[in-house]
C-alpha cells in the first residue's frame, strides 16, 4: 500500500506543487539548471524513475526522469502522483518541430496534447481510438496557463510557438509520414514521445497537464547529423528559467 503525502517528507523542503516529467537525465539536468536550484536535496529513486526535488520562490518543483515513450512516461508519472500531491503536471523535454512553426532551438507550449498513432488502420485510412469508440486521444491544457507560459517565455526573448504536440511511439523518419501527420493535425507544432502518457496519468488524478518542448530536430526525413540536442537542452534550461512559476498556478483550475 502506498501513502500519498502532502509534503515532501524532507525537512526544510517546501511542498512540491508542480511535477515536471522528462524522459532522460540530461533533460532533467537542463530543467533543474533552468530552475536555478543548485543546493537541492538528494534525488529519490522511484519504481517509475528518478525524482529530483527543486524549489522556487518558497514552493517545490519535482522533476521526474521516467524513461522514453508514452508507456514509461505514464508509469513514472502515475507512481509520483500516487505518492505526492501536485497541482499541475508538466511533460517536458526535447522534440521534433513541424515546419514552419517550430524551428530547431525554439520552444513549443502545447495547446493540445494528442496521441497521434493510437488507433487502427482502416480501408478509409487511420482511425483514432476515439473514432473506434474507446477513450480519448487528446488532452487540452488550461488555455490561460498556455497563454501565461507562452507570454512569459516570449517576454524572456525565447522563440515560442503554441500548437498541438503530438505523442508518437515511432519517431517520424520520412517526408511522407511528416506530411501525413501534418495533414491529420493541421497546425501541429511538434512531436515527441511522452506527453500523452503523462497527461493520461495526470487526468486520472484529476490534474491538468501543460506540455513544454524545445526543438532538437525537424520532423521529416531522418538525418542524425542535423540533430541539435545541445541547443535544445540549452533552450529547455532557458524555458524553465523563464517559467512563470508559481504565478502559473493561478491559471490552473483547482479540483
Ligand atoms: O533515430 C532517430 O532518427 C531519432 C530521431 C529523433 C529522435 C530520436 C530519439 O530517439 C529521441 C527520442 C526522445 O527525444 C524526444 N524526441 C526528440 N525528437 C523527436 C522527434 O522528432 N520525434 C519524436 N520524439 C522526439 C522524444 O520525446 C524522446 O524522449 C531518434
Amino acid at each position: 500500500m502506498t501513502t500519498r503525502t502532502s509534503d515532501t517528507g524532507q525537512p526544510g523542503l517546501p511542498q512540491a506543487r508542480l511535477l515536471v516529467v522528462v524522459a532522460v537525465e540530461p533533460e532533467a539536468e537542463a530543467v533543474l539548471r533552468g530552475l536555478g536550484d543548485d543546493a537541492r536535496p538528494p534525488s529519490v529513486p522511484l519504481p517509475g524513475g528518478v525524482l529530483h526535488r527543486a524549489r522556487r520562490a518558497g514552493t517545490g518543483i519535482d522533476v521526474l526522469a521516467a524513461g522514453v515513450g508514452p508507456a514509461a512516461a505514464a508509469a513514472g508519472a502515475a507512481t509520483a502522483l500516487a505518492l505526492h500531491r501536485y497541482d499541475l503536471v508538466v511533460p517536458a523535454g526535447i522534440a521534433g518541430g513541424f515546419a514552419p512553426y517550430a524551428p530547431v532551438g525554439s520552444v513549443v507550449v502545447a495547446d493540445a496534447i494528442v496521441a497521434a498513432d493510437l488507433g487502427a488502420e482502416t480501408p478509409e485510412g487511420f482511425a483514432d481510438v476515439t473514432a473506434l469508440g474507446f477513450g480519448t486521444v487528446r488532452h487540452t491544457p488550461p488555455p490561460a496557463a498556455v497563454l501565461a507560459t507562452a507570454g512569459a517565455l516570449r517576454a524572456a526573448g525565447l522563440a515560442v510557438a503554441t500548437g498541438a504536440v503530438l505523442t508518437v511511439s515511432t519517431v517520424t523518419g520520412s517526408a511522407g509520414r511528416a506530411a501525413e501527420l501534418a495533414a491529420r493535425h493541421p497546425g501541429a507544432a511538434a512531436e515527441a514521445m511522452e506527453g500523452f502518457g503523462v497527461a493520461e496519468a495526470a487526468a486520472r488524478h484529476g490534474l491538468p497537464a501543460l506540455e513544454v518542448r524545445t526543438v532538437s530536430n525537424a520532423v521529416g526525413p531522418r538525418d542524425r547529423s542535423a540533430w541539435r540536442i545541445g541547443e535544445a537542452l540549452a533552450a529547455l534550461a532557458g524555458a524553465f528559467a523563464a517559467l512563470p512559476y508559481p504565478e502559473l498556478l493561478k491559471e490552473v483550475p483547482r479540483g
